[in-house]
């Protein structure tokens, strides 16, 4: 799965949150410490303890660079690996809002670019991510770079570079407003007597455990509700709250959503 990438190495510029959730998962998938390269100024001691090469010397042609960096460092890290520009290293962004065209012209128009957006779980190898290449990514490189992120999790090509704001304002955000829920049903829990260590183990195993039965049940999600929603039952009685059509889940969610795919727009401006 990573032959190219051991024989030509893999670059990360920037290691936080989202390049260590990556690169967690591609090293427990077998990717040899050896072929990564990490430029970050301050390694976690998680990235210390990888065994990579890191802010050494980089290779001379890698493979792929993965750019993991903040939108708002991009201005300041991104110029360092100009000499890969207008190659046949791939550029791999994971960085909300920040459009190909952009890379295109710090880098060089010819510098193959995918834009992608990931999420956390890929951690755990339950990642999904959206992608799109420029013109200058052929179907190998497309491949190339998929292989790479399905090994952390799904993968979805998307049809043009402005689904990427909704997509990242969904699944890139999307695992934040997951433990949010669980954070406020254990919160929901405490307030009715239970201790917060027993309300946050039946949050986090019913968030857990209704994910999984959603993702591999034949049946829809809508389905899976009404299996649980006894008529005039306990469940009806929460549901005529959380669905109330002016206060209930779908208007909060939607204004959420909404206002995350604008500040991607905003980072992209
Ligand atoms: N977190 C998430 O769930 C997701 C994040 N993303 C995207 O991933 C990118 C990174 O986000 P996230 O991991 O959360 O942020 P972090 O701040 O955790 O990670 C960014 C890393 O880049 C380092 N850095 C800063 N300046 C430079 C530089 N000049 N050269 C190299 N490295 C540098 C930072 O170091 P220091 O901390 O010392 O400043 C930090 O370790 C963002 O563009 C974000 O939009 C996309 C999808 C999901
Ligand atoms: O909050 C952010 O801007 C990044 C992008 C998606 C998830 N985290």
């Amino acid at each position: 799965m990573f032959d190219t990438i051991k024989s030509r190495g893999l670059v990360l510029l920037g290691c936080g949150k989202m390049g260590s959730a990556m690169l967690e998962g591609w090293l427990k998938q077998g990717l040899p410490a050896a072929s990564v390269w990490v430029k970050d100024p301050f390694p976690s001691d998680w990235l210390k303890a990888q065994g990579v090469h890191l802010n050494e010397a980089l290779p001379e042609s890698p493979a792929l660079v993965l750019v993991a960096v903040k939108p708002q460092m991009m201005e300041e890290a991104l110029p360092v690996l100009k000499t890969y520009g207008n190659g046949d290293t791939i550029f791999l962004s994971v960085a909300a809002g920040t459009t190909i065209a952009h890379y295109e012209n710090v880098l060089g128009a010819q510098t193959p670019v995918i834009r992608s957006i990931p999420n956390t779980p890929a951690a755990i190898g339950r990642g999904i991510t959206g992608l799109i290449g420029n013109s200058h990514i052929d179907e190998a490189g497309l491949q190339l770079a998929e292989n790479l992120l399905s090994a952390i999790g799904q993968t979805v090509r998307l049809d043009n570079e402005g689904q990427m704001d909704a997509v990242t304002a969904m699944s890139g955000s999307g695992p934040a407003y997951v433990f949010h829920l669980i954070e406020a049903m254990a919160a929901a829990g405490e307030a009715q007597g239970l201790s917060p260590e027993l309300s946050m183990a039946l949050a986090k195993a019913t968030v857990g455990g209704a994910g999984q039965l959603a993702e591999d049940s034949a049946e829809t999600p809508t389905q899976l509700r009404i299996n649980v929603t006894s008529p005039n039952g306990t469940t009806q009685a929460a549901l005529e709250v959380l669905m109330d059509d002016t206060r209930g889940f779908p208007v909060l969610m939607r204004d959420a959503v909404d206002a995350a795919t604008k500040r991607s727009k905003e980072l992209g401006a």
